[in-house]
């Protein structure tokens, strides 16, 4: 049964959006960050920011009750949306009845393997976008478990909590640079496209939010020897932000006199000063640290 004919066509209002989850008997159930996109205005800037086409297929992280997804069905090939709330599926069923290029799979974006799902939900024939207005308490999970897979997804589109989206997007040496900027900015490029104001969403979020694009890199940055390695490096030169990166690397390496006067050469031979802090060094500057540190047996190979 069609429970909501002669509604509205399209999904995004808060008159439909309350509606849908009435008739359905449903709550916005805060633990699953469930905060769902009302305007339309907002949902075609989103589409329009990931310059998504009838080339692209699409993967949705947590549709929701369909608002984004439909419009990303209406301009895509093919659409694919991972929801983790099975209360939702019957909802999608019926709010995305109308779209044949849209598949909905009850599905942990966390626990979800993407290559599998793609190659039995999409042709390979087309570029591989990703877009979602995500949940914010998973954010920087769902981003890395995206970026681990190393597919290469023509562009990510997420929308996320403004001050997350400032941290994506930011440049050495400002406060909002840090271990997770360098992260994502050694795999991606990274824009914050423009911002979103709490009042679209219903229930309305404490924050206000930012959507992030993100491409594949222009030029390439240097190799580290170890990924591992280097991600635990960046990570432990920023575990007290407000200390020096020498400071830091003694945290990280201990205080032994012999390592200490082979981290200070290292130092000396990049010519990066131990009383910065780690704040200031880009992407290329860590990874030249993390693999002279390694040649100077300081970590392992
Ligand atoms: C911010 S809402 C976005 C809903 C809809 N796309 C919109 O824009 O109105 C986040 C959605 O992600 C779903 N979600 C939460 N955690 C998830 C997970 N681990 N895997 C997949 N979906 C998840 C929620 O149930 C919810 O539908």
């Amino acid at each position: 049964m069609d429970k909501m004919k002669n509604e509205n066509p399209e999904i995004a209002s808060p008159v439909r959006t309350r509606a849908i989850m009435e008739t359905y008997g449903l709550n916005f159930k805060k633990s699953l960050g469930q905060n769902f996109l009302t305007d339309i205005n907002i949902l075609h800037k989103i589409v329009a920011a990931g310059d998504v086409s009838e080339n692209d297929d699409v993967i949705e992280v947590g549709p929701g009750i369909g608002a984004l997804t439909e419009q990303i069905a209406k301009a895509a090939h093919q659409v694919l949306a991972l929801e983790i709330d099975e209360q939702l599926i019957p909802v999608l069923a019926e709010t995305l009845g109308q779209y044949d290029n849209v598949t909905v799979v009850l599905q942990d974006i966390l626990k979800a393997d993407l290559k599998e799902l793609i190659r039995n939900n999409f042709d390979g024939k087309h570029p591989i976008k990703v877009v979602a207005n995500l949940p914010y308490y998973i954010t920087s999970p769902i981003i890395m478990h995206l970026l681990d897979t190393k597919i290469a997804f023509s562009a990510i589109v997420v929308m996320m909590q403004k001050e997350v989206a400032n941290r994506l997007s930011a440049q050495p040496g400002t406060k909002d640079y840090g271990a997770l900027t360098t992260r994502v900015q050694y795999q991606m490029e990274c824009k914050t496209a423009f911002i979103v104001p709490r009042t679209v969403f219903i229930p309305q979020p404490n924050v206000d939010s930012a959507i992030v694009v993100l491409t594949p890199l222009q030029e390439k940055h240097l190799e580290p020897y170890s990924e591992e390695q280097f991600f635990s490096l960046v990570k432990g030169c920023f575990a007290h932000r407000r200390k020096s990166l020498w400071n830091n690397l003694q945290g990280i390496y201990g205080k032994n006199p012999e390592v200490r006067e082979k981290i200070q050469q290292v130092l000396t031979d990049l010519k990066i000063s131990p009383q910065i802090r780690a704040e200031r060094l880009s992407v290329d500057e860590f990874i030249s640290l993390a693999n002279k540190l390694s040649e100077a047996k300081i970590i392992e190979k």
